[in-house]
C-alpha cells in the first residue's frame, strides 16, 4: 500500500451553482463536499429549498411542450453537441477530478468513466429516428389501428454517488432522445461532477429548461422531485432502501418509476473452471471501485475439490493489490471508500463474520496506514449460507468463500438471496451452462467472464434488485408510453 501525501487546506474549494431554467442560480444555503481519501472539503454546492426544486420541475414541464415536438433526430444534434464537449481533454480531466475529489475513486478510472460515459450517450442517442409505433389489424372494416410511441413528460433522474457521470448518461441521453425533458439530481456526496456536466449541457445549446441539475438534501430536494404532480416519471438507481421508498411514492401519485437497487451478486466456480481466469475476474469483479459496485462479486461459491487451489490463487491476487490515494497516485488500482463511515460499517460486517465463524485470510481491518477511510482488499474463508455476510450487501472490498459439492446445491444457496441483480460462473462443461443460466434468479449472468454490462443489453435486477432497467432497446422504451388511435374511414 501507498501512503497518501496529505496536502489538507491546499486544493482550492470552490463554490457551485445549482442549473435551473438554462441559468446557473444563486442559492443562500450549502452543502459541504469533502475529498473521501483525506476528509479535506473540495467544494459547496447549493442546498437548494423546496420552492427551488419546484422551480426546476416547472422549468422542465414548460420545455416540454416544444422538446416533444423537436424532431429526435433534432433532439440528438443537441446530445452530440454534449458529447463533442465531454471528450475534449481538458473536460474529460476536469469532470474526472471532480469524480476523484467526491468519490476518492483513481483519477484514471474517473477520466475513464467521464469517457465512457460520452461513448454510452453515443449508443443511446442512435435510438433517435428508430422510434417505432404499428399499425395494428382491427375487428371492423375500414378502421385502422395505430400505435404511437410518445415521451412520457418531465423525467426526474436520481443518481447513485458510486458512477456519478456514467448513471447519469444511462438514464438523461435516453429520456431526451425519447422527447421528455430531465430534472437531474445526484448523490449529496459527488454532486460536483454533475454540476460540471451541467455547465458542458449549457454550452451543448440545449432549450432552457430541457435539462435541470438540483442539488440538497435527500429530504428536502429529494422528497419535492418525488412529491410533484407535473413530474411523469421517476428513473432511481441506488439502495433498495430508498428505492423502495420512492417506489411507494410514485405509486401513490400513478407516476411510473424505473428502480436500479442493490445486489449481493454470487460467482460460481465450478469443478471444471478455467481457475486463472475465475481467479483474475473475481478479483476484479470484487475489487472494483473498491467494491462499490451494484454488480460486484459479493460472494464467491468454489466447488469443494478445487477450493484450496483456488483459495491460494484469490489470495495471492488479493494481497498484490495497490491501494492509496487516487488524486496523488492515479494508476492505482483501489482508492478509500465513500466515507469513514463506510470503512466502519464495512468492519462491523466482518467482525460479525468472524464471530459466526470467519476466519480473514488477508484485510480484516481498517488501514492505519492510509487513513480512516481505507479498507484493504479482504479475504474470508470458511463462510457457509447461514452468515449475515453472504446475504447483506457489503459494498466493500469484502468477499467470504462457501463451498459446494453439487450443482443442485450451489444453486439454491445462489438464489437464497433476497436480491437478484448479476450473477458470474465460471465453468467449461456445457450441462453447467445451460443449468446456470436458466435457473439462476436474476437479470444478468456473466459466462466465464467479470461483469461489466454492454449498452445494448439490458441492465435490470429481480427480486429487491429492482423494477425495470436501462440500455438497450428495453431500456430505451421505458422512457416513452403507449398510445393507440383508432382511425375510422
Ligand atoms: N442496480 C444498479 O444499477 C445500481 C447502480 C449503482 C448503485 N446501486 C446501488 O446503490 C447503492 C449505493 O448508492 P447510494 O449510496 O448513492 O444509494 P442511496 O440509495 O443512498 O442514494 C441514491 C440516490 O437517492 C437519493 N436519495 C436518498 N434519499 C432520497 C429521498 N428520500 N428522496 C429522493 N432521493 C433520495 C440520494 O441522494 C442519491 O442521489 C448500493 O446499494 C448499490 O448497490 C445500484
Ligand atoms: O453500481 C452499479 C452500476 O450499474 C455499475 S455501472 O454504472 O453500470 O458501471
Amino acid at each position: 500500500m501507498r501512503r497518501p501525501k496529505k496536502k489538507r487546506g491546499e486544493r482550492k474549494v470552490q463554490t457551485y451553482k445549482a442549473y435551473i431554467k438554462g441559468e446557473f442560480v444563486e442559492s443562500s444555503d450549502f452543502l459541504e463536499v469533502n475529498y473521501p481519501a483525506t476528509g479535506e472539503l473540495v467544494a459547496k454546492v447549493p442546498a437548494l429549498t423546496k420552492e427551488d426544486t419546484e422551480e426546476a420541475i416547472e422549468s422542465a414541464h414548460i420545455a416540454f411542450k416544444e422538446w416533444k415536438v423537436t424532431p429526435s433526430y433534432k433532439r440528438a444534434e443537441y446530445v452530440s453537441n454534449l458529447l463533442t464537449l465531454m471528450r475534449k481533454e481538458e473536460n474529460l480531466a476536469e469532470i474526472g477530478r471532480a469524480i476523484t475529489q467526491e468519490t476518492g475513486k483513481p483519477f484514471d478510472a474517473a477520466k475513464s468513466e467521464v469517457f465512457y460515459g460520452a461513448d454510452l450517450g453515443e449508443y443511446q442517442a442512435q435510438w433517435a429516428r428508430r422510434i417505432e409505433g404499428s399499425v395494428v389489424d382491427s375487428d371492423s372494416t375500414n378502421e385502422k389501428i395505430l400505435t404511437y410511441k410518445e415521451p412520457l413528460g418531465v423525467v426526474v433522474t436520481i443518481i447513485p454517488w458510486n458512477f456519478p457521470i456514467y448513471v447519469l448518461m444511462r438514464k438523461v441521453v435516453p429520456a431526451l432522445i425519447a422527447g421528455n425533458t430531465v430534472v437531474i439530481k445526484p448523490s449529496i456526496k459527488s454532486p460536483v461532477s454533475a454540476l460540471k456536466l451541467a455547465e458542458l449541457f449549457h454550452e451543448a445549446g440545449f432549450p432552457k429548461g430541457v435539462v435541470n441539475v438540483v442539488t440538497g438534501l435527500d429530504d428536502v430536494v429529494g422528497e419535492a422531485l418525488t412529491s410533484s404532480a407535473k413530474v411523469n416519471m421517476v428513473t432511481f438507481t441506488g439502495s433498495t432502501k430508498v428505492g423502495r421508498h420512492i417506489g411507494e411514492k410514485c405509486a401513490a401519485n400513478m407516476i411510473r418509476s424505473s428502480l436500479e437497487l442493490g445486489g449481493k451478486a454470487p460467482a460460481i466456480v465450478m469443478e471444471d473452471a478455467d481457475l486463472e481466469l475465475a481467479a483474475s475476474a473475481i478479483k476484479g469483479g470484487r475489487l472494483a471501485n473498491s467494491g462499490q459496485v451494484c454488480n460486484n462479486t459479493e460472494r464467491v461459491y468454489v466447488h469443494s475439490s478445487v477450493k484450496k487451489k483456488f483459495t491460494e490463487m484469490l489470495l495471492e491476487k488479493f494481497q498484490e493489490v495497490k491501494v492509496g490515494d487516487g488524486l496523488e497516485t492515479p494508476d492505482i488500482e483501489m482508492g478509500p471508500l465513500i466515507s469513514k463511515n463506510d470503512a466502519k460499517r464495512v468492519h462491523s460486517l466482518v467482525e460479525g463474520a468472524v464471530a459466526e465463524g470467519a476466519k480473514i485470510l488477508c484485510g480484516g481491518k481498517i488501514s492505519e496506514e492510509l487513513g480512516d477511510s481505507f479498507y484493504p482488499p479482504t479475504l474470508l474463508d470458511l463462510c457457509h449460507q447461514g452468515m449475515n455476510i453472504v446475504h447483506e450487501e457489503v459494498f466493500g472490498p469484502v468477499l467470504p468463500i462457501v463451498t459446494f459439492d453439487s450443482l443442485d446445491e450451489v444453486i439454491d444457496m445462489a438464489n437464497d438471496s433476497q436480491y437478484g441483480l448479476t450473477s458470474n460462473i465460471y465453468t467449461n462443461n456445457y450441462k453447467h451452462v445451460m443449468e446456470l443460466t436458466s435457473r439462476l434468479d436474476c437479470g444478468e449472468v456473466y459466462v466465464n467472464r467479470q461483469q461489466g454490462e454492454a449498452y445494448q443489453g439490458y441492465h435490470g435486477g429481480w427480486k429487491q434488485s429492482g423494477i425495470g432497467g436501462d440500455d438497450g432497446k428495453h431500456g430505451f422504451e421505458e422512457f416513452l408510453q403507449i398510445k393507440t388511435v383508432y382511425m375510422k374511414y
